[in-house]
């Protein structure tokens, strides 16, 4: 069994797509769960999904840690550790300490910095991490509040948070099949190596080249490249009922693009970031009567910022982010428990880890795919309801996909 550690829930979703687009029986256990032997059973690759992005090193490394422990002891053979397409980090950051601390237990003295996705644009070239066209220095991750990215070349970016040396694998390399790959990695004078890859057939050629590893990591593109278990994907119900609802704490330029393309048919209504500060009862209760109050059939957007203005970060001196994560949080949980609502798409990865974390949600199964790196997935939460949720990272799917992303249901 593949066993992953992810660095954040929508990031899961997305190498779990990966997955079993390439064949994989996939499951996401949330945290600390442990799904049990009998939902372990068949699975081709379980993905561990954490919130430790923007940890301290220090806790991310113990997360990592003990999600590492388990894996091992349900059966995992091969490690993959999945942190963002745009290697999202600072210089304190926690990837180099998290790959650090795996690779010393597994004893991988080489390891692939894979974080390209070109499905969504990531690429490496030469070193240097893309957005499109643009160096990721050049994109608009450079703006990232957490996670501003200054710098494109990936051992750039790895070196301070790493005591290991890291070196690079260029395309001319690549070009030149597994075996050249193979053999550049284990000569290597590094235990690093980040690999040019640009498109799905440079992830094969590393997917091959790493297959007996132990220990890979990189985005999810990857994921697309390793040799496939061959088995067929695995049956797959959303469960009963058919309301559904938007909920969107991400602020990011590609989530107001589709809020923006929602509300041309859809009802969609912001929640006030004074209230949610000072009053959070009273906007949890009106969000929640709002959507109850939508004609059936409709898909009714509850969002945090439609316009970059629309980002407040104090009110009263209080952060008003994570105000709106406990709306989102306390609104979807009643959106469940008392109206009967079961279909979920959630923008936003904290966003999605406080919503998954209030619904007391402990295992995602893996459904189909509704765009690149985002899917539908089925979970039981703490309160018995059955629930299809759909996590979306901030810049993923297309302009349409609070709309579309229903059809995949039927
Ligand atoms: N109007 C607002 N003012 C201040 N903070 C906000 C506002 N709207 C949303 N937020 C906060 O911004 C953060 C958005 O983070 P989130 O990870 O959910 O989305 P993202 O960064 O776009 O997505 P991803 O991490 O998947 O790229 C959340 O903490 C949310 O509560
Ligand atoms: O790799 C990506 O870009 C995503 O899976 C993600 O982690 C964004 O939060």
């Amino acid at each position: 069994m593949l066993g992953a550690i992810a660095d954040d829930f929508t990031g899961a979703t997305d190498l779990a797509i990966m997955l079993r687009r390439n064949g994989y029986r996939v499951a996401v256990a949330i945290e600390e769960h442990d799904p049990g032997a009998s939902a372990r059973t068949g699975l081709d690759a379980l993905v561990i999904a954490l919130k430790t992005r923007t940890a301290p090193a220090g806790d991310a490394v113990a997360s990592s840690r003990g999600a590492l422990d388990r894996l091992r002891s349900w059966g995992a053979e091969q490690i993959y550790v999945k942190y963002c397409s745009t290697f999202d980090s600072t210089d304190e950051g926690n990837i180099g300490p998290v790959l650090d601390m795996v690779s010393e237990e597994l004893g991988a003295e080489r390891v692939v910095v894979a974080p390209a996705l070109p499905a969504n644009g990531r690429t490496v070239y030469h070193g240097h991490l893309f957005v499109g066209g643009d160096l990721l220095e050049h994109s608009s991750m450079r703006h990232h509040p957490l996670t501003p990215m200054t710098r494109s070349r990936v051992a750039d970016l790895l070196r301070p948070q790493t005591r290991y040396a890291v070196a690079e694998i260029h395309h001319e390399t690549v070009r030149q099949g597994p075996q050249a790959v193979r053999a550049a990695i284990a000569a290597a004078p590094a235990r690093y190596v980040v690999v040019d890859t640009i498109d799905d057939e440079d992830l094969r050629v590393l997917g091959a080249a790493v297959a007996g590893s132990t220990l890979v990591s990189g985005g999810s593109g990857l994921a697309c490249g390793l040799p496939s278990p061959g088995t067929t994907a695995d049956t797959w119900s959303p469960g009963q009922g058919a309301s559904r609802v938007v909920l969107c704490g991400s602020a990011s330029a590609t989530t107001r693009r589709q809020i923006a393309a929602a509300a041309r048919t859809q009802p969609v209504r912001r929640i006030d970031p004074a209230t949610a500060v000072r009053d959070p009862e009273k906007e949890i209760d009106a969000i929640t009567q709002w959507v109850q109050a939508q004609p059936a059939g409709t898909a009714p957007v509850v969002y945090a910022a439609g316009e970059q203005a629309d980002l407040v970060h104090e009110v009263d001196g209080r952060p008003v982010a994570p105000a709106v994560e406990h709306v989102l949080a306390r609104a979807a949980r009643r959106l469940v428990g008392q109206a009967g609502i079961t279909r979920l798409l959630i923008a936003g990865g904290e966003t999605s880890g406080a919503i998954v974390r209030a619904l007391g949600i402990g295992l995602l199964r893996i459904g189909p795919e509704i765009a690149t790196g985002v899917c539908w997935s089925s979970a039981d939460t703490a309160g018995g309801e059955t629930v299809a949720l759909a996590l979306k990272s901030g810049n993923f799917g297309p302009d349409h996909l609070f709309t579309s992303a229903w059809d995949r249901l039927a």
